[in-house]
């Protein structure tokens, strides 16, 4: 929704601004959500708690869900239903939650009959239901990709995720803005996850954002032309909507509070060493020496990583020897991926040492489009399999795993600890890659496969892709077929609004004012939310009972025994309330909610540490949970020396203040008013939104008349005018504010 301001303002600026349902004093904001992308992990809870509080899903219009974490790649011919095809218990309990869920909230489902069935941040954009200038949320850290759209795209944990579908809204507050400018050409083999759009927006959370965003141009506008979800081209509201679009770019004169310029002829293809994204070197370098690095903290993780990977510093890359490839996951697993990466592949075969190359699709219709297009032939008559969509083994919730010790060339996202199967080996890459790695059996510079640098897909990641023809993809969701094999979705979506009842009773926390205990102290940076709790522990439908598995790979050996050398397994750490952590960025990486969960099911309601990531320290709070930042060098250690000796530490959250067991003040810290009040009187943010219902829908009033496209019965049937059928529920009146208007217009 426009808004007129004077003030030169960036991408981000405009798009949070134009979304802001009330902000306090203190800049705590109320945002209006359009998108809510839903999946199988991080919503079951969510419901639950919808459930038992006796609430709607308030715009089940603008909420779209399938399954993808948790299911199987193997093929779906003659699939009767989820139930019967998800062998494994826990996947398949937490699956057909989420089809119980959809129906009963009569949301728009896409299961694993359906070809529109793939990875949430796949299908978002795929279906035209990602949009330039939205507010677009999941509960998953990658929603960021969406932002390659102009979207302001980022991830929320599972009480978030309750939040939104009860209210559409979430609490948040305004983030800095950092402008990343590429210029120049590419070098030949600089390709997607090196720098591409979705790619770039994806990973932008590994590289410590919450969101990133491209803003959208002609690209951007072809790419739309013609999905489902978007505005219909051609149409009156289509080009309204393309000039809002265009003044989404960020004005001349904007300010950045960080500017960094990158050159394009400076990329090199990128390969990670260790067990953090940010552990990467050029393909032509060398595995580094851990001993060179600054800090004894870095030196520790470097020596850590170089055993686990397996890998002696000095090595140079290309030596590195492979057992599996996997070219797929939210990242890299688009029909532009797929054929730049089959371009490679083309003709050769996958060398002998190769145990597997799987490639996955990241949606059921990229599928489809590669089929039809002879990739999936490619890549089957070079030795690997063709799959169906899901997650996969970017993160082994589902049957594809990688065994300990084995190394896999992946175009995934993450190489943590584990991430891939116990005791697996990740080094993350482009699909181009991942795909030369598959032909040599070694990590490889594709620019050494001769006929590579001629290839048109050497520079193609920068060109906008081939258009959508509008008449393939309303046949795609005209099909009869295809409309039988989802009969048992709620097509028919109202657009109405489940407005809220305003409750006095904001209270449901316990409250948070001190606490007193044994502090445990952890020397690691970059702990990241899958060493908190690994994948396998997030197939519960449950908050609760996840404290025996909290920190799970480091506390148990793999026979199952208890680590005699991790802290939570020594006295007087078993009885923890707080955890201090002396490195940096902890919690970083997924959204799962499911490790403050851990964390507090064992017993600790604190974490200390220098920084946090972002959606980790927001899931703290919303579990009435206080994470503390002390980014004072001296003060950390401090805290840490009274956890070493064993003694107590107190937190007075009321006065600020940490002290040691004998109450003297170590030091004082900060915390956002709003949050110490929420914590302090144990609110509960639901409640205290749906205290400004009369505001939401206000702004849903204007939002109706100034993007009339973000209302929605999305996958009606059009007519040829591309009006919707009559069977269509008009969006009711009262909200839409425009009383002239053709209510259904598209
Ligand atoms: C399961 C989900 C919470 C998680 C995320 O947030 O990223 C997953 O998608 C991942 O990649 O680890
Ligand atoms: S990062 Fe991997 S597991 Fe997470 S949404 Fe993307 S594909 Fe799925």
């Amino acid at each position: 929704m426009p808004v007129s301001v004077s003030t030169p303002q960036t991408l981000y600026d405009k798009v949070l601004s134009s979304h802001i349902v009330d902000e306090k004093l203190d800049g705590t904001i109320l945002l209006y959500i359009d998108r809510h992308l839903v999946h199988e992990v991080t919503s079951p809870q969510a419901f639950e708690g919808l459930k038992s509080a006796g609430r709607q899903v308030r715009r089940p219009d603008c909420t779209l869900a399938t399954t993808d974490h948790n299911v199987p790649t193997t093929s779906r011919k003659g699939i009767k239903d989820i139930a019967s095809f998800i062998k494994e218990d826990d996947s398949r309990v937490q699956c057909v939650t989420l089809e119980e869920n959809v129906k009963e909230f009569g949301l728009t489902y896409f299961g694993l009959g359906d070809k529109r069935q793939g990875i949430v941040h796949v299908i978002g954009p795929e279906q035209g239901f990602t949009l330039p200038g939205t507010t677009v949320v999941c509960g998953d850290s990658h929603t960021s990709t969406h932002g390659a759209f102009g979207a302001l795209a980022f991830g929320i944990g599972t009480s978030e995720v309750e939040h939104v579908l009860a209210t559409q809204c979430l609490i948040t507050k305004r983030s800095k803005n950092m402008r990343v400018q590429v210029d120049g050409e590419l070098a030949p083999g600089v390709s997607s996850k090196d720098i591409a759009r979705m790619s770039i927006c994806n990973m932008s959370i590994e590289g410590g954002a919450r969101a990133g965003m491209v803003a959208p141009d002609e690209n951007t506008f072809e790419y739309l032309r013609g999905r489902p979800l978007a505005p219909k081209y051609g149409s009156e509201e289509w080009d309204r909507a393309v000039a809002y679009w265009k003044s989404l770019a960020s004005d001349e004169g904007a300010k950045y509070d960080i500017d960094v310029f990158i050159d394009g002829k400076d990329i090199i293809p990128t390969v990670t060493w260790g067990t953090s994204p940010e552990d990467v070197v050029p393909i032509t370098g060398n595995v580094p020496d851990p001993e060179t690095f600054a800090t004894e903290t870095k030196k520790a993780a470097g020596r850590r990583m170089l055993e686990y990977m397996g890998l002696t510093a000095g090595t140079p890359m290309e030596e590195i020897v492979v057992d599996k490839v996997f070219i797929g996951s939210c990242t890299n697993s688009r029909i532009e991926d797929m054929r730049a990466a089959a371009h490679v592949v083309k003709g050769k075969k996958i060398a002998a040492n190769i145990k597997r190359a799987m490639v996955v699709p990241g949606s059921g219709l990229v599928k489809t489009q590669a089929e039809a297009e002879g990739i999936d032939q490619v890549f089957i008559d070079a030795g690997f399999e063709w799959r169906e969509a899901g997650c996969s083994m970017c993160l082994g919730m589902n049957p594809d795993i990688l065994s300990p010790k084995e190394r896999c060339a992946s175009t995934s996202n993450r190489n943590f600890e584990g991430r891939q199967g116990a005791g697996g080996r990740t080094h993350l890459m482009s699909p181009v890659m991942a795909a030369a790695a598959a032909i040599t059996g070694r990590l490889t510079d594709v620019r050494r496969l001769a006929e590579y640098t001629a290839s048109p897909h050497v520079q193609a990641r920068i060109s906008p892709s081939p258009p959508v023809e509008a008449a393939h993809v309303d046949e795609r969701v005209e099909d009869s077929d295809e409309r039988e094999a989802i009969g048992d979705q709620p097509l028919d979506l109202q657009p109405h609004t489940n407005t809220l009842t305003p409750k006095g009773d904001s209270t449901g926390m316990p409250k948070f004012l001190t606490l007193k205990g044994i502090t445990a102290p952890m020397d690691l940076a970059n702990v990241d939310t899958d060493a908190i709790i690994p994948k396998q522990f997030l197939k519960t439908i449950k908050r609760t009972g996840l404290g025996s598995a909290l920190f799970h790979n480091l506390r148990y050996l793999p026979d199952g025994a208890e680590n005699p050398d991790f802290v939570l397994n020594k006295e007087p750490y078993r009885n923890s309330k707080i955890l201090v952590c002396t490195g940096a960025n902890f919690g970083c990486g997924s959204s799962r909610e499911h490790a403050p969960w851990a964390l507090l099911d064992f017993g600790i309601k604190s974490v200390i540490a220098p920084s946090f990531a972002d959606i980790f320290n927001n899931n703290m709070f919303k579990n009435g949970m206080l994470p503390i930042q002390i980014s004072n060098k001296a003060d950390i250690d401090a805290i840490a020396a009274e956890a070493r000796a064993g003694r107590e530490v107190e937190i007075d959250l009321p006065n600020q203040l940490i002290k040691n067991g004998a109450g003297e003040t170590i030091c004082s810290f900060d915390v956002e008013e709003f949050r110490k009040h929420c914590l302090v009187n144990g609110l509960d943010d639901i409640g205290l939104t749906m205290q400004l219902n009369d505001k939401i829908v206000e702004f849903e009033k204007k939002r109706t008349i100034h993007t009339p496209w973000l209302d929605g019965t999305a996958y009606l049937k059009r007519g040829k005018d591309g009006r919707l059928a009559a069977k269509a529920v008009p969006v009711p009146k009262t909200n839409r504010g425009d009383e002239k208007k053709e209510p259904l217009e598209w």
